[in-house]
């Protein structure tokens, strides 16, 4: 019983979604009461302004015009109004950057949540540094986002609300003069939104490239200086340099432009709130006297529309980012939880691929492998290169589902189990699979051990590390650099088999893991497998390793073909088996 955990709905960074940005807010609703406590201090910061200017100007009004000195309750007002306007601005920007920021932590872990449930299936086809970009930096611009727009949006709207209820009471001329300007300000960042996104989309995708192209860089610079390769790469690195930059170029001019013309609008209001202001007067609708405080409401009640359509406008180029990261926040699992478990029943548990059928979106890879692997013996699974070995493990270690056919667990007793009817923590418990280049994390050799078996006891861990040689390495406490670097491939395979050995699975699938060692570390690990009674798939391509197995299988045309023990197979003249002996290098 399977379930699609989710759907993934947004497009790539070519062609952001349009509703990329609203699908950010819901990362708000964890932090309702923050997001509530943001826009209130944000239309305090609006609004105090807003009072503070026109009450100033009432007051310079009535002075001017009337002759009367202001009173010590509207001075004590204006101070007052000049505090809180002050006080607001701190706790505005205080609370909007804390908001921001727990979102943005609570988002990278969901990006990665995301990375994990397609890994590493839908992460092979991509590259670490874009996967990386995705994760830090497009994340990382959402900032402006949850930082500078909502609750200031939300606050402007209630601020030109509120004062165009009073202006239309006061002097609706003054309202006609103003609104239109309002909304041709907050319409337009969408004027040319579609160009602008595709900026956006332009920037975040260069990043992303020069991203790629630095982890690559970084993690290759060994074979770069080996072939004198790297003047070509540092002119690639050069040139992603430029595109990043004439893309970000690109956005600044165009924000200019967007800027002018902003300047421009409220220069149009300027003129028009004064013209009405003056016909108001002229006519006798207005008195002189409270003329400013009416022009001082009328313009004070569109600085933060400006401003808002200044970070609408910058908003809208970030929908690239939005669409990536929503896109990895719901990548639907590759491997979907069971939605009703089946528990695994004690004991040791075989292997059975019954009609499996796979490809990766191309060519079919299986075409059909049959396969029974009983419990506590060792099945060597032979093949050319490029047969599907490594397939089948990445099957059995389910991080992929077969497209036909069934992967199953086989108790001694009892019914076999799907894969996908076994629970994550279960299954990783159960299946162990250790490939060619496990890479090792920075840490100690210890650190590397526990890993898969973070409860461990010491004594367990000496054990593993004596079984597999890791203890004539170094001493556990040793730190082995980031992916394992101060060891040797050999070493590194030692620890990765000590790793997978703490475990203690019932079914353990090697797929080449010892390709590193020469024959007497093959053989010493060989020896250190057989201590436990478990069911073992070996993918070699070592006769020796063959050998030792209690059958083999060849694996040819998406197929097995071929099923018997060393001496079976190699005894039959032109046996596949003899045939992949004939072409092995000694
Ligand atoms: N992530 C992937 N995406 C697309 N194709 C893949 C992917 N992984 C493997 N393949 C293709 O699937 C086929 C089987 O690959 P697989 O690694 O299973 O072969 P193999 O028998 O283990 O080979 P080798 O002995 O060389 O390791 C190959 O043609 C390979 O190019």
């Amino acid at each position: 019983m399977t379930t699609t955990a989710t759907t993934p709905v947004t497009a790539d960074a070519d062609a952001p979604a349009r509703g990329a940005l609203r699908a950010l807010l819901p990362a708000l609703a964890a932090h309702r009461a923050m997001t509530a406590r943001t826009c209130a201090a944000a239309l305090l910061e609006q609004g105090s302004l807003v009072a503070l200017l026109t009450l100033a100007a009432h007051t310079v009004g009535t002075a001017v015009i009337e002759g009367r000195a202001p009173s010590a309750g509207t001075v004590t007002t204006l101070v007052a109004l000049v505090l809180v306007r002050a006080l607001m601005t701190w706790r505005e920007m205080d609370l909007s950057h804390d908001l921001a920021y727990r979102v943005l932590a609570a988002l990278r872990v969901r990006v990665f949540d995301g990375l994990a449930r397609s890994a590493p299936a839908r992460v092979a086809g991509r590259r670490s540094g874009d996967l990386a970009a995705t994760a830090m930096a497009d994340v990382e611009a959402l900032e402006f986002f949850y930082a500078h727009t909502t609750a200031q949006l939300l606050a402007a709207g209630t601020v030109l609300t509120g004062g165009s209820v009073v202006l239309a009471t006061v002097e609706p001329w003054l309202l006609v003069a103003v609104l239109p300007v309002a909304a041709l300000l907050a319409a337009a960042p969408f004027a040319d939104a579609r160009a602008r996104t595709a900026r956006g989309g332009r920037t975040r995708g260069a990043v992303a490239g020069l991203s790629a192209d630095t982890v690559e860089t970084v993690d290759g610079l060994r074979e770069l200086l080996a072939f004198g390769a790297l003047s070509g790469r540092r002119r690639e690195l050069a040139e992603r340099g430029r595109q990043v930059g004439a893309a970000q170029r690109a956005e600044a001019t165009w924000e200019a432009v967007a800027a002018a013309v902003r300047d421009l609008l409220i220069v149009a209001a300027v003129l028009g709130v004064v013209a009405a202001a003056a016909h108001s007067v002229t006519s006798g609708r207005l008195h002189g006297a409270w003329a400013p405080a009416a022009m001082a409401l009328s313009l004070s009640v569109l600085g933060p529309v400006a401003e808002s359509a200044r970070a609408l406008s910058q908003a809208v180029a970030l929908r690239a980012a939005a669409s990536r990261v929503d896109a990895a926040v719901r990548a639907p699992a590759l491997a979907p939880p069971p939605t009703a478990p089946s528990p695994l029943p004690p004991g040791p548990l075989g292997v059975l691929l019954h009609r499996v059928r796979f490809d990766y979106g191309g060519g079919t890879v299986l075409d059909g492998v049959d396969l029974t692997v009983p419990p506590g013996t060792t099945l060597a699974l032979v093949g050319a290169s490029g047969a599907g070995k490594s397939t089948c493990a990445h099957l059995l270690a389910r991080f992929w589902d077969p497209s036909a056919g069934a992967v199953r667990l086989l108790p001694a007793d009892g019914d076999p189990v799907d894969l996908r009817d076994v629970e994550d923590t279960e299954l990783r418990r159960a299946v162990v699979l250790v490939g060619q280049d496990t890479p090792l994390f920075h840490g100690t050799l210890a650190d590397n051990l526990r890993l898969a078996a973070p409860g461990a006891d010491d004594r367990a861990l000496a054990e593993a590390a004596r079984l597999c040689g890791v203890d004539r390495i170094a001493p556990l406490d040793t730190l082995v650099g980031e992916r394992g670097a101060t060891l040797s491939g050999g070493q590194r395979a030692r620890v990765a088999l000590a790793r997978a050995l703490l475990v203690r699975p019932r079914v353990l699938v090697l797929d080449e893991s010892t390709a590193h060692l020469d024959n007497t570390g093959d053989a010493e690990l060989a020896v250190a497998l057989r201590q436990e009674a478990r069911t073992t798939i070996v993918i070699a391509h070592r006769p020796a390793a063959m050998r030792r197995a209690d059958r083999i299988a060849v694996l040819e045309g998406g197929r097995i073909t071929e099923e018997g023990t060393w001496e079976e197979l190699t005894s039959r003249p032109g046996s596949a088996l003899n045939r992949i002996l004939a072409a092995t290098p000694c």
